[in-house]
């Protein structure tokens, strides 16, 4: 291809890494590329909570313009910050192989264990699942609402607001603080949410045909793709994105089958609805549909409106 790749991003230390884990895949295909950073309200509106800001597409909204202009050629986010439907115009066209996808407790206390209620513990996470899962499982933690990038959640537990924070692994490991997790989540228990540990790639459909093919290839990650489609799928039928409390995984089995459990959890905790469906990877969407039909049948409609009224939506 004549021009560069053009790869726009959001400016957070874990958007740049995906920017550059995406341009090092599209470089050993032999593609040249060039990195655009762009500024999003998400990131501009830290001091209140994202399920609060309202809108859907915080973090893509401004990146869809610059797709729509043709300004840039791609823009990279985490699959998980995806909304399940996107805006008329735009598509998902390659999913990068998958980061491991379990949650991982992360903490300066080296002694610091979910089960041990022997002392207080002050526990911070951003996300409503991860809060409910925490209050499910153990009610003598005090869960708070911690937001911000990874390094601000991280400085927030430091002013001694938290004692350990619930994060992805995937983004852990790849801004380098391994060394601070205490636990390792099990992916049964604390089934992640939607798309965690794989990176997307947006384009707009104006985009050649050509381009996408090429860029395509030298990102996508099939094993990942049909994954990813089974869990999106589950969301698309939710009509949610990342600020309800559902999860969905779906795993490979050998060569052709998917396992995929996924559900929903009300927000104290006390109702968690959870159903799994085997099948081939061509029925990923179906498999992840059936899921989303059955959570909502299961009580998941009524956990969705309590929170709609809650939200005052
Ligand atoms: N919502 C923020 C966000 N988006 C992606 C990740 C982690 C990396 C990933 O799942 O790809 C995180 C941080 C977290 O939830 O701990």
């Amino acid at each position: 291809m004549a021009n560069p790749v053009r790869i726009g991003t959001r400016r957070s230390k874990l958007a740049l890494w995906q920017a550059h884990h995406v341009e090092d895949l599209l470089h050993q295909a032999g593609l040249e590329t060039e990195i655009v950073e762009i500024d999003t309200r998400g990131d501009q509106i830290l001091d209140v909570s994202i399920a609060k800001i309202g809108s859907k597409g915080v973090f893509t909204e401004e990146l869809e313009d610059q797709l729509r202009s043709g300004a840039i050629d791609i823009a990279v986010h985490s699959a998980k910050d995806m909304q399940s439907e996107l805006p008329a115009g735009f598509e998902i066209i390659a999913f990068t192989e998958r980061e491991q996808m379990h949650d991982v407790v992360v903490s300066r206390d080296r002694t610091v264990r979910l089960a041990d209620s022997s002392r207080p513990r002050v526990i911070g996470s951003s996300s409503v699942r991860r809060r409910a899962l925490l209050q499910a499982y153990y009610p003598h933690l005090q869960v708070i609402e911690m937001r911000g990038n990874l390094q601000t959640r991280i400085a927030k537990m430091d002013a001694g607001q938290c004692d350990a924070i619930l994060l992805a692994f995937a983004g852990v490991h790849r801004m380098h603080y391994d060394e601070l997790i205490v636990e390792h989540l099990p992916l049964d228990r604390f089934i992640p949410p939607v798309g965690q540990g794989s990176v997307a790639i947006e384009a707009a459909t104006s985009l050649s045909p050509e381009r996408r093919r090429i860029i395509r290839q030298a990102v996508n990650h099939a094993p990942t793709e049909a994954c990813l489609l089974a869990e999106r799928a589950f969301l698309k039928t939710l009509h949610g994105g990342c600020s309800i409390p559902a999860f969905c995984l779906a795993q490979r089995v050998g060569d052709d089958c998917l396992n995929v459990t996924g559900g929903m959890i009300s927000l104290d905790g006390q109702q968690i609805i959870k159903n799994s469906l085997s099948g081939s990877c061509p029925q990923a969407a179906q498999l992840g549909s059936r899921i989303a039909e059955l959570t909502l049948e299961q009580g998941g409609r009524a956990i969705l409106q309590q929170i709609r009224q809650q939200r005052g939506e």
